[in-house]
C-alpha cells in the first residue's frame, strides 16, 4: 500500500502521518502549506506542495507515487470562519473533496478514508452521541463534513471504493512538542493564550443544564486519533469488500469545562480563578461519544487521558509561544 495523507502537514494531519509512518505504512503528503508546516512531517516522507481543488496534480501524484490509498484531512475547519464565508467553505471543503474523488476513480484506488466531524450531529439532545443519532449540523462547517460523508459513499458505492468516516470529536494534545497545534481556535490553546497574557481563562456560560452548569465535551488526544486513522487504513487494507463505516472517534467520556481548566491550572502551575462570562452562541451543553463503534469495527479505543493531553499541549505550547 501507498497511503496519500491530504492536509498531511497540519497539525492532525502530522500526527497521522507519523502514526502510520512508525507502523511501517509507506505514505505521502499533499499539502496546501495554508496551515501546514512542512518540518512537521517524519523525515523521508515526500511533500507535494498543492491542493486538493487541482485535478491535474492529484492525477500525476497518484499514477507517479502508485498511490493506493487516501487519507484526506486537508479543509478548512474553523466555526466562525465557515458562517462568514460559507462559499469558500462548500468550496474548499466540498469542492476539494469532489475533486479528489474523481481523481481516485480514474486511478482506479479502491481504499478512503475521510476527516469527519461530531459537527455533522449539530446540537443532540442525548447522553451519548451514536453514529445513528440524526445529524443536523448548525453552521455550515459541519454541512459541508456531512455532505462530504454523503459524497463519500456515494462515490464509494459507484466506484467499488471501500470507505471510512471518522467523526473526532474535540481534539487536543500532542505527540511530541514540535508536533503541537499552532492556531488559538479551541479551549485548551485559548486558556493557554489567556494564562500566558497574565489574564484568567474565561468560562462560556456557566448557566446549562450539566453538573457544574458549564458545557461537557469529549477530548481526544490526537495520538490517540492519529491511531484510529492506522486501524482504518489496516482495516481497509485486509478487508478488499467495497464497503462504507461511519464511526465516532472520541472517548466516550465527558469532561466540562470547569474541570479541563482545574487541569490546566494543576499543569501549568497558574491556578488562577476562571472568569464566567456570557453563553457563546451555538455551544451544545453536552457533546459525548459512544465509542463503541470504534472499539467493534476497528478494534481501536482511546489509550491517553485528559492529564495527558493537557500535559503535551502546554509542552508544546511552552515551545512555540514561550513562557
Ligand atoms: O476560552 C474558552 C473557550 C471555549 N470555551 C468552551 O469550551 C467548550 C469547547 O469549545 P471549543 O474548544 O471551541 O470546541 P467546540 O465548540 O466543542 O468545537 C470543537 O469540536 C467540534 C467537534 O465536537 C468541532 O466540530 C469544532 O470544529 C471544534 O472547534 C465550549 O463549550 C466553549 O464554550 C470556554 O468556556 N472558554
Amino acid at each position: 500500500m501507498t497511503w496519500l495523507i491530504t492536509g498531511g502537514a497540519g497539525y492532525i494531519g502530522a500526527h497521522v502521518a507519523r502514526a502510520m509512518t512508525d507502523a511501517g505504512e509507506r505514505v505521502l503528503v499533499l499539502d496546501d502549506l495554508s496551515a501546514g508546516v512542512p518540518a512537521r512531517l517524519p523525515a523521508g516522507v515526500p511533500l507535494v506542495h498543492g491542493s486538493s481543488l487541482d485535478a491535474g496534480l492529484l492525477k500525476r501524484v497518484c499514477a507517479e507515487h502508485g498511490v493506493t490509498g487516501v487519507v484526506h484531512l486537508a479543509a478548512r475547519k474553523q466555526v466562525a470562519e465557515s458562517v462568514a464565508q460559507p462559499t469558500r467553505y462548500y468550496r474548499e471543503n466540498v469542492g476539494g473533496l469532489t475533486t479528489l474523488l474523481e481523481a481516485v476513480a480514474e486511478a482506479g484506488i479502491k481504499r478512503f478514508v475521510f476527516s469527519s466531524s461530531a459537527a455533522v450531529y449539530g446540537n443532540p439532545d442525548v447522553d451519548l452521541i451514536t453514529e445513528d443519532t440524526p445529524c443536523v449540523p448548525v453552521n455550515p462547517y459541519g454541512e459541508t463534513k456531512l455532505a462530504g460523508e454523503w459524497l463519500v459513499r456515494a462515490a464509494g458505492r459507484a466506484h467499488g471504493i471501500s470507505t471510512v468516516c471518522l467523526r473526532y470529536f474535540n481534539v487536543a494534545g500532542a505527540a511530541a512538542p514540535e508536533l503541537a497545534d499552532t492556531g488559538v481556535f479551541n479551549i485548551v490553546p485559548m486558556v493557554f493564550d489567556r494564562l500566558t497574557r497574565d489574564e484568567a481563562p474565561r468560562i462560556f456560560g456557566d448557566d446549562y443544564p450539566t453538573p457544574d452548569g458549564t458545557c461537557v465535551r469529549d477530548y481526544i488526544h490526537v495520538a490517540d486519533l492519529a491511531e484510529a486513522h492506522l486501524a482504518a487504513a489496516r482495516r481497509l487494507t485486509e478487508d478488499i469488500t467495497p464497503g462504507d463505516l461511519t464511526v465516532n472517534i472520541g472517548r466516550g467520556e465527558g469532561v466540562s469545562v470547569r474541570e479541563l481548566i482545574t487541569v490546566i491550572g494543576e499543569v501549568s502551575g497558574d491556578r488562577r480563578p476562571a472568569l464566567v462570562e456570557a453563553r457563546r452562541p451555538g455551544d451544545a451543553p453536552r457533546a459525548v461519544a459512544s465509542a463503541a463503534r470504534a472499539a467493534e469495527q476497528l478494534g481501536w479505543t482511546a489509550r491517553r487521558g485528559v492529564r495527558e493531553m493537557i500535559g503535551s499541549a502546554w509542552q508544546g505550547w511552552l515551545r512555540h509561544h514561550g513562557g
